[in-house]
């Protein structure tokens, strides 16, 4: 058993949403770590009430709040799954706290990033769009890959979520296709197709395309396709449950609690690079 002073202190964004109710049930199972105060978007019915208590179960003594700059007092890191300007938003807090961030939204521009990059010169920040194993894993076969084979093998990356998801390509898309572009070394941004309808044309060669399902309770499928005449090579991610998107987020949080500051991701995190 894990010595209460040593386990991480945690805050979770979005306790109500389907990535917090799975983080905060993984916490809440560990003794390497404790759930010490849970956010919501300012207004939520939640904030002011006792976690467990709003989500139909026993008083936990973890206070739900709209009030972030509190939340993360005494806080080693934070886990981020909820929208574009809520996590633009908490990456200035955090830098100010001195506080480590670990961000699983996807959906993020370019101008996202660069403020969330620079809150990395304060603090420890590791971003990914997707925190599993498999897929960190995946990305590295990916690039070997298309090192590997010349453009004659047209790379096309599907992916498929439930009907909820608001963005697109996922963000495990565009990391699956990063991998793909530096393994060709090419700029994805100067390669990617992501959005055909109507008369096309003829697909140019060396194009990265991206296509995307969206429908039922699909937690999260991608397929990269390397394909050329006379054959195709399909390498596949299947997530079954969310909680391995969890398990890597704490990790990352555990692995971040008092790093220097940067931004890192999880190849960082699972000493893949
Ligand atoms: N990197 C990875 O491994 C993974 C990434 N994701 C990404 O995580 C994100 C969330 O996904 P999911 O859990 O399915 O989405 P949900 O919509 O279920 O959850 C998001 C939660 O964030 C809450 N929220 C919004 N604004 C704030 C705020 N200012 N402060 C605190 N909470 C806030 C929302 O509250 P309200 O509903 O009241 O607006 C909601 O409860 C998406 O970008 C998704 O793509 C998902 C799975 C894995
Ligand atoms: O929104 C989701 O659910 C998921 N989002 C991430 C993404 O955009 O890739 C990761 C996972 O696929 C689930």
């Amino acid at each position: 058993m894990q010595d209460e002073e040593q386990a991480a202190r945690l805050v979770v964004m979005g306790g109500s949403g389907r990535m917090g109710r799975m983080l905060c049930s993984v916490i809440e199972a560990s003794d390497a770590m404790r759930l010490v105060a849970v956010t919501e978007a300012p207004g939520h019915d939640w904030a002011g009430q006792d976690f467990g208590s709003a989500t139909g179960g026993a008083p936990s003594g973890v206070p739900v709040t709209d009030d972030a700059a509190t939340a993360l007092r005494g806080a080693d890191a934070v886990i981020d799954f909820t929208t574009p300007s809520a996590t633009v938003a908490m990456a200035k807090l955090c830098a100010e706290a001195g506080c480590a961030h670990v961000i699983g939204t996807t959906g993020l521009t370019s101008e996202d990033i660069a403020q969330i990059d620079a809150c990395a010169a304060k603090t420890a920040i590791v971003r990914a769009g997707n925190m599993s194993l498999g897929v960190n894993l995946l990305t590295q076969l990916v690039q070997q890959v298309a090192a590997s084979l010349d453009a004659d093998y047209d790379i096309e990356i599907v992916e498929s979520h439930h009907r909820h998801k608001v963005d697109a390509p996922s963000g495990t898309a565009l990391m699956l296709g990063q991998a793909a572009a530096a393994g060709r070394g090419v700029a994805l941004d100067a390669v990617a197709d992501r959005g055909r309808d109507g008369i096309t044309g003829a697909r140019a060669r060396g194009a990265i395309g991206f296509s995307a399902i969206r429908g039922g309770d699909v937690i999260g499928d991608h397929d990269v396709m390397f394909m050329a005449d006379g054959e195709r090579l399909t390498l596949r991610h299947q997530a079954s449950d969310r909680s391995v998107f969890a398990r890597g987020a704490l990790k990352a949080a555990i692995w971040a609690k008092g790093r220097a500051p940067g931004a890192y991701d999880m190849l960082d995190v699972l000493g893949l690079r």
